[in-house]
């Protein structure tokens, strides 16, 4: 197995030689599973989120006891086309506010217990708008996976990764449909709040990036590179580095999923280490995450990014662990069985 990636194609490689779930952790899980104090699956999808867990952990009785979230921030070409009901210099502003303790990403990962980590990504420099070129440049894109693949602790048990960079969901509405086909108003919704003329032009730039790069879209990678952004290359790479590491992943919102939907769509199972931490008020959301085939944990309307959702989430796959690891059994409780 590869160890450290210098080139896209290591990435690549990577995909065609992923480790997968212990079996017989998994099996020794679903065995504790059933003798535990309850009905059986009166738990619900916690019973699953346990086993999957226990599974990625290779420990058939685990606890998150060191999960790490990390936001990744770029900027974009595109956010100049008026795409976005926000000035681009909230993206560095933003990330003062991650490093001051003031951003709702900051509260849910402590409330989670969570390490947060930030990491910004040459917002000095704007990708390139992709209705005019790609948006990265190879060793731009190399680099963005790079920043991913390293910010990942690989001591933690539990990966969210997260994002603020204005104008991403015109890009990450580029690659979902890059990806998946369809056309722009598909995958294109109002963001941090446009108005109908701001939708309207987003629709036009997502149409145009996917006209303008329309001889590369069948390789996704390439996707990612030339409609995407620098925070959603990041979150690729860190997806992967969480996989070859077992590190389990609670994926956030639309641009979360989008950025990483490129692993699936080279190998698929690519995301099996990761779940969806909930449904955002995005419209593509939904329709990206039927097309991983991922049944969101949480539907509260959220629709803000940051790894918001998922962080929030972390305390579901929580509860599942404390019930599943700490419950006692019919034998141990001396509860009579069904
Ligand atoms: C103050 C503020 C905090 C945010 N935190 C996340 N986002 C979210 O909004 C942006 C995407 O929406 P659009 O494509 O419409 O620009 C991203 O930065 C995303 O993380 C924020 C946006 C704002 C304004
Ligand atoms: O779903 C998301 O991740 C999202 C939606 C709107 C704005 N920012 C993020």
């Amino acid at each position: 197995m590869l160890d450290a990636p210098r080139a896209i194609d290591d990435f690549r490689s990577l995909l065609k030689d992923l480790p997968g779930p212990d079996p017989e952790a998994v099996a020794a899980a679903r065995e504790r599973n059933g003798q535990l104090t309850k009905p059986p699956g009166a738990l619900g999808r916690l019973e699953d989120l346990a086993i999957w867990y226990a599974g990625w952990r290779g420990d058939p009785r685990p606890r998150i006891e060191r999960p790490q979230v990390v936001v990744f921030a770029g900027n974009h070409g595109v956010a100049a086309r008026g795409v976005s009901a926000f000035p681009a210099d909230v993206t560095v502003q933003m990330v003062a506010n991650f490093k001051a303790g003031g951003a709702a990403i900051n509260q849910l990962a402590g409330l989670a217990g969570a390490r947060l980590d930030v990491v910004a990504l040459d917002l000095d420099r704007p990708t390139a708008d992709f209705t005019e070129g790609p948006a990265m440049s190879e060793a731009e894109f190399l680099a963005a996976l790079m920043a991913g693949w390293e910010a990942v602790d690989r001591a933690s048990d539990l990966l969210v990764v997260g994002e603020m960079g204005i104008a991403n969901t015109t890009a990450a509405a580029a690659v979902a449909a890059g990806l998946f086909g369809g056309e722009a108003e598909d995958w294109v919704g109002r963001g941090t709040g446009v108005d109908d003329a701001g939708l309207a032009r987003k629709r036009e730039v997502v149409a145009a990036g996917l006209a303008r790069h329309a001889e590369a879209l069948s390789d996704p990678f390439e996707v990612l590179r030339r409609l995407g952004g620098r925070e959603l290359a990041a979150m690729a790479g860190a997806v992967l580095a969480a996989r070859q590491a077992r590190i389990p992943v609670i994926l956030d919102g639309f641009i979360c999923t989008a950025a990483v939907a490129p692993l699936e769509a080279v190998r698929p199972g690519a995301l099996d280490h990761a779940v969806a931490g909930h449904v955002s008020e995005e419209p593509g959301h939904a329709r990206l995450l039927a097309r991983l085939g991922k049944e969101p944990l949480l539907r509260l309307g959220l629709r803000l990014g940051e790894g918001s959702g998922a962080a929030l989430a972390i305390q579901v796959l929580k509860g599942a662990l404390a019930c599943h690891s700490g419950m006692a059994t019919f034998a141990e409780a001396g509860v009579a069985e069904g």
